[in-house]
């Protein structure tokens, strides 16, 4: 058999991010209108400073105002808060991001539910989520958008395809669940506690992995043919000493079953962060009724 086709995340990143662009210069030109991201930052992680510095470069590359909110590990909800209250009431600001997880001081579900639905571009608080679940318009969480992205670029019409999410997280696999729905897949979420996790992903015709335990999906898991999502970002003990980075799938093992998937590093990573610029172009466009430009390529 022959090896998987692999899925460019890193390639049609760029081009989302080039669109957007465009979307951002013309936002410019007819309304005048230049939208706002931003990233708040609690503590010293070294992981989360490196997103957040690129997500930052992103945002001026594509022609948007960037603001960084650097806070001490020891910040207080109440001062977190204040702050969110403070970007929410900011006309400058279209996006809010909150970079998680935050120190054990504060109350995650209370930060994100304070920000301005219309501002999450997370999509992580309980209107959007409940939005997205019943149908309407939301805020859609960008690293299952980037995951729906490239499932439409690769297969087309999703309509009848079993998924199986592993995983079912907030973040990712219940968002992603819920769009998987909403194209008319048929849909398992499975989880540590699913009976015969491996019989039950080799039902799947997509297969995705959003868990969090590095080369956990292995070949002998997935149906000869089936479209492989990997989710994962796990940095581990490399050679020499260096740290790199694997996914939730046992990638080696994987490209000689699956009929495409898509790599770490350069699948879903950088669609994360594109779709975050996307969705603070839609956010921007619609806090002045505007219509947000389809980013669909
Ligand atoms: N409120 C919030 N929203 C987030 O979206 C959010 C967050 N908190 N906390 C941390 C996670 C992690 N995350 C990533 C985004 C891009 C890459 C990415 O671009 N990864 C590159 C590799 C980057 C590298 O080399 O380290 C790739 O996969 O190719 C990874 C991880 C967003 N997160």
């Amino acid at each position: 058999m022959t090896d998987a086709s692999i899925i460019d995340g890193k390639a049609f990143a760029a081009r989302l991010r080039e669109r957007v662009g465009q979307e951002v210069a013309r936002l410019k030109d007819d309304a005048g209108l230049t939208p706002g991201l931003a990233v708040v930052l609690v503590g010293e992680d070294p992981a989360s400073q490196v997103y957040v510095r690129n997500k930052g470069k992103q945002t001026l590359e594509a022609g948007m105002q960037s603001f960084e909110h650097r806070l001490s590990e020891s910040t207080t909800q109440e001062e977190l808060l204040d702050l969110v209250e403070t970007l929410n009431a900011d006309p400058e600001v279209h996006g809010i991001l909150v970079q998680l997880p935050l120190p054990e001081q504060i109350d995650s579900a209370a930060v994100l539910d304070t920000i301005d639905p219309t501002k999450d571009v997370d999509g992580f608080h309980v209107i959007n989520a409940g939005r997205l679940a019943t149908g309407q318009d939301a805020l859609v969480p960008c690293t299952p958008l980037g995951c729906l992205m490239l499932l439409r670029h690769h297969l087309g019409d999703l309509s009848g395809q079993r998924a199986v999410v592993v995983g079912r997280s907030n973040i990712v696999g219940k968002p992603l669940a819920q769009l998987l729905l909403g194209e008319s897949c048929t849909v398992t979420i499975a989880h540590s506690r699913t009976r015969d996790l491996p019989a039950e992903c080799r039902n799947a015709d997509i297969l995705v992995a959003a868990v969090g335990r590095p080369k956990m999906v292995k070949g002998d898991w997935i149906k000869p043919g089936a479209t492989v999502i990997d989710v994962g970002i796990n940095r581990v003990e490399g050679e020499e000493g260096k740290t790199r980075l694997v996914g939730d799938v046992d990638f080696d093992e994987a490209v000689k079953v699956a009929g495409a998937i898509t790599p770490v590093p350069g699948g879903i990573g950088p669609m994360t962060i594109a779709c975050l610029l996307a969705n603070t172009l839609t956010a921007a466009c619609r806090a002045r009724g505007l219509p947000a430009p389809d980013l669909t390529l």
